[in-house]
């Protein structure tokens, strides 16, 4: 039986892509410090890679897109293949949606009849730049062309030279050569040289006509230093280089595009061509977004306008018909949410700390989503990952409860044993119905019914109207406040060892529809641990009886029997239920 794994020494069967060696490189030690020139080739190489090419309707919203982000180079498509293509450039150019300070580019092959059907597409435009490309590397010189390098050459020399004879039959055109190796980062160093040397000069390259010399990796093979070597190679070894526009085009398919891109800027590439969100052939082109946002967050503007980052997603996501990954750098769903518990707790301490004016530093947030029109909102969620700080910081925006330190505790444990239960998310009004049911509505063996205040020989007196396990009974004590004669009397009235830690209201809501909301810590002398209690009520101190009642039935809830015992030796006058 034939079987396709993988084998055991991958050495023999692929080979560890060259490196260019360069013993002073320069790259290494320098800093990005302005954005390069951006080229979108959605349109184009994008277009090329997906199941179902854009029609002229989604080529026209997602072009409007582009020049709304800012792209002041956009690669329009192939018209000589395409009829689409062919009359969406038309149609841009006849009906001026080409703005003056945005450049239009078409692609073509090295072909005669190619070339023209170009070159007629684009009359009429006040500046366009043409993409001639052919393969320059040694395998599809042999295996795809048939070609030798001095044969290559001419291909280059004579195709060049027919797109100058037909550019300049169109003095109306501001025309620029965009020349490219294809598979540059496979060729011979050599070989790619002389490639863009015998283009330059097909074209007559001069101070007035500029020529873009753009180096890609059409297939990614090899590590993001490598093609940083290439580049600073090449950068050096241009003639004419003040007069070149040295670009890159990097491919993914090793996943590290971005990088290689990033490098190749600091090898001396001015130009950067790539697609949204990295779409394009196989794993895609480099992704200008990240790109952009990663010098953004290094303090460079890109020149680019990424405010609405989620209209730009939907609008692309709906021409390419290709969903982006919910942990997309900087797009993504998911990628100003956090999880687990360490990060929410960090992440809520960061915005508390993160004054207006200063430079912006919150944990595990590189960039401040509102810059990209991302909300807060779904900064924090809960599951069974989370610890108290993103519960707190959940129930503390949403609900505007701050709980105290101790009662988060508390309270995460209730939480996490839902989560663990459910394996899902927990969403902040389940949190807060947690929080109802666990201490607003505890019932226990003690049910409040009503309460009086009165004078007690200076201090403050309650006597409290409960139902204790099913019989009505009223309890009676005093203290210095209210919330400590309540205490008094359940502590007497039961010969409870009870006592109060700690006591905190607040209100919920405000105007007509606020309510006091008082939150209490009981310890019990025979129960271990403390446990919180809360009451809530429109009037202050009815929400503090009812706290240290919800305080106490939790308390009882793990030990009932501390109150049935009482109970029966407790001598105070029922009432009638
Ligand atoms: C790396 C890149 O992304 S390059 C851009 C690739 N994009 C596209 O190919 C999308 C649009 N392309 C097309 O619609 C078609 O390929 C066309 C219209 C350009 C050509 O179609 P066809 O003439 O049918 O050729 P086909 O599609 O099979 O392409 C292969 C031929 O093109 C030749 N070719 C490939 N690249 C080039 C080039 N840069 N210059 C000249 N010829 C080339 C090949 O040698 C081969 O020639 P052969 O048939 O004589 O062996
Ligand atoms: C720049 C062109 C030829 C390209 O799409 C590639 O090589 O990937």
């Amino acid at each position: 039986m034939a079987t396709m794994t993988m084998i055991s020494n991958p050495a023999t069967k692929y080979r560890p892509a060259p490196i260019a060696g360069l013993p002073d490189r320069q790259w290494p030690n320098r800093r990005l410090q302005q954005a390069p020139i951006w080229l979108s080739t959605d349109l184009r190489d994008g277009n090329q890679a997906l199941f179902e090419p854009m029609n002229l309707a989604r080529k026209q919203r997602l072009y409007q897109q582009l020049v709304q982000i800012g792209f002041k180079e956009i690669e329009l498509g192939f018209p000589a293949a395409s009829q689409i293509d062919y009359d969406f450039v038309r149609g841009l150019i006849a009906t001026h949606q080409i703005p003056t300070d945005v450049t239009p580019m078409v692609m073509t092959q090295m072909r005669e009849d190619l070339i023209a059907r170009t070159v007629e597409s684009l009359v009429g435009a006040k500046r366009a730049i043409v993409h001639l490309y052919n393969a320059t590397a040694p395998l599809w010189r042999e295996v795809v062309f048939g070609m030798s390098v001095e044969q290559v050459m001419q291909l280059i020399e004579h195709h060049v030279r027919y797109l100058r004879r037909l550019t300049d039959a169109h003095p109306e055109t501001e025309w620029i050569l965009q020349y490219s190796p294809e598979t540059f980062s496979a060729t011979e160093l050599g070989v790619a040289l002389r490639a863009c040397h015998t283009a330059m000069h097909a074209w007559g390259i001069s101070e007035k006509r500029k020529v873009i010399i753009n180096l890609p990796t059409t297939v990614e093979a090899s590590m993001p230093n490598v093609f940083a070597d290439q580049i600073e190679w090449m950068s050096s070894h241009l003639t004419h280089r003040q007069h070149v526009i040295l670009s890159v085009h990097p491919h993914n398919d090793r996943g590290t595009s971005v990088a290689a891109a990033e490098l190749a800027m600091l090898a001396g590439a001015q130009r950067v061509e790539g697609c949204l969100f990295g779409n394009g052939e196989r794993c895609g082109n480099v992704d200008i977004v990240t790109l952009a946002l990663n010098m953004y967050t290094q303090g460079v503007h890109p020149g680019l306008d990424f405010s609405d980052i989620n209209a730009v997603a939907r609008v692309a996501e709906e021409c390419t018909q290709l969903p982006i990954h919910p942990r997309h750098p900087y797009a993504g769903d998911l990628v100003y949410t956090a999880f687990s518990g360490s990060h929410q707790d960090a992440i809520k301490k960061g915005f508390a700390a993160q004054r207006p004016d200063a430079p912006w530093a919150v944990p595990y947030l590189p960039i401040d989503p509102a810059d990209l029109g991302r909300s807060y909102d779904s900064v924090i969620r809960v599951n069974s990952q989370s610890g108290k700080g993103g519960i707190a910081f959940l129930m503390e925006r949403d609900k505007g409860l701050v709980m105290p330190r101790r009662m988060q505790v508390e309270f995460s444990a209730v939480v996490q044993r839902l989560s663990d239960a459910s394996e899902a998310e927990v969403t902040v009004d389940q949190l807060w119905q947690l929080f109802d049911h666990t201490y607003l509505g505890v019932t226990g063996l003690l049910q409040y019914h009503g309460h009086q205040l009165f004078d007690s020989e200076g201090e403050q007196g309650v006597t409290l109207d409960l139902s204790v396990q099913g019989q009505r009974r009223q309890i009676q004590g005093s203290g210095n406040g209210p919330i400590a004669a309540t205490v008094t009397a359940l502590a007497e009235g039961f010969g409870l060892a009870l006592r109060l830690d700690s006591f905190e209201e607040r209100a919920l809501g405000s105007g007509a529809d606020a309510t006091a909301l008082a939150l209490v810590e009981l310890a019990c002398g025979g129960v271990t641990g403390a446990r919180f209690g809360a009451g809530r009520h429109v009037n202050t101190v009815t929400a503090s009886v009812l706290a240290v009642l919800s305080g106490l039935n939790r308390l009882l809830q793990a030990q009932p029997e501390l109150l049935s015992d009482r109970v029966a030796e407790s001598g105070h006058a029922a009432v009638p239920a």
